[in-house]
């Protein structure tokens, strides 16, 4: 199963990119998994908080094709333990799903037309992290998900 994470604007923080770069280089041992980055609109004047959202939106999903399994991180969606979230992905792997692709909204979160196509809202926390950030957390949280599954050391309960 091809695993791409789709996010809004490059980071310059060393911390996230290097963070980052390891849990990507692990889990090239476990799946095809890619991360991209599509241009923010930051720098573009005169548009609303709203405008940002809606046209951020459409660029993610610009990256979606029809068959995708579409998760969206969402603080609003569901919590799963680590170990919950390993036993949903192994399920995606065993069904029909061969491609998952998870968003992660800007810093204003997702469009209606975003959150419209989702198939799954997934939250890491309730809590609202920085759209950097979470990029970071969730590819750990995905090598966590792939040791617990071939049970190996990594994650201890
Ligand atoms: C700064 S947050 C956006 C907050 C926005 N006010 C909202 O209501 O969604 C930027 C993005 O980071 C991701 N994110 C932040 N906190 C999250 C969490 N606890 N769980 C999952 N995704 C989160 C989401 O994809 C969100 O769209």
């Amino acid at each position: 199963m091809k695993i791409t994470l789709v996010c809004i604007g490059k980071t310059d923080d060393r911390h996230i990119l290097d963070g980052i770069e390891v849990y990507t280089k692990r889990l090239k041992h476990y799946c095809n998994f890619q991360l991209q980055v599509i241009p923010d609109l930051k720098n573009v004047k005169n548009l609303s908080q709203e405008q940002q959202k809606e046209k951020e939106g459409a660029l993610l999903l610009k990256s979606v094709s029809n068959q995708d399994f579409v998760i969206l991180l969402d603080e609003r969606g569901k919590e799963l333990s680590s170990v919950e979230f390993s036993a949903f992905l192994e399920k995606q792997m065993v069904s029909s799903v061969s491609s998952l692709v998870l968003l992660i909204g800007g810093p204003y979160g997702f469009s209606e037309e975003v959150y419209n196509r989702g198939n799954y809202k997934l939250s890491l926390s309730r809590m609202t992290f920085s759209h950097q950030m979470i990029r970071m957390f969730f590819v750990e949280q995905l090598y966590r998900a792939y040791t617990i599954m071939r049970g190996e050391p990594y994650h201890h309960e």
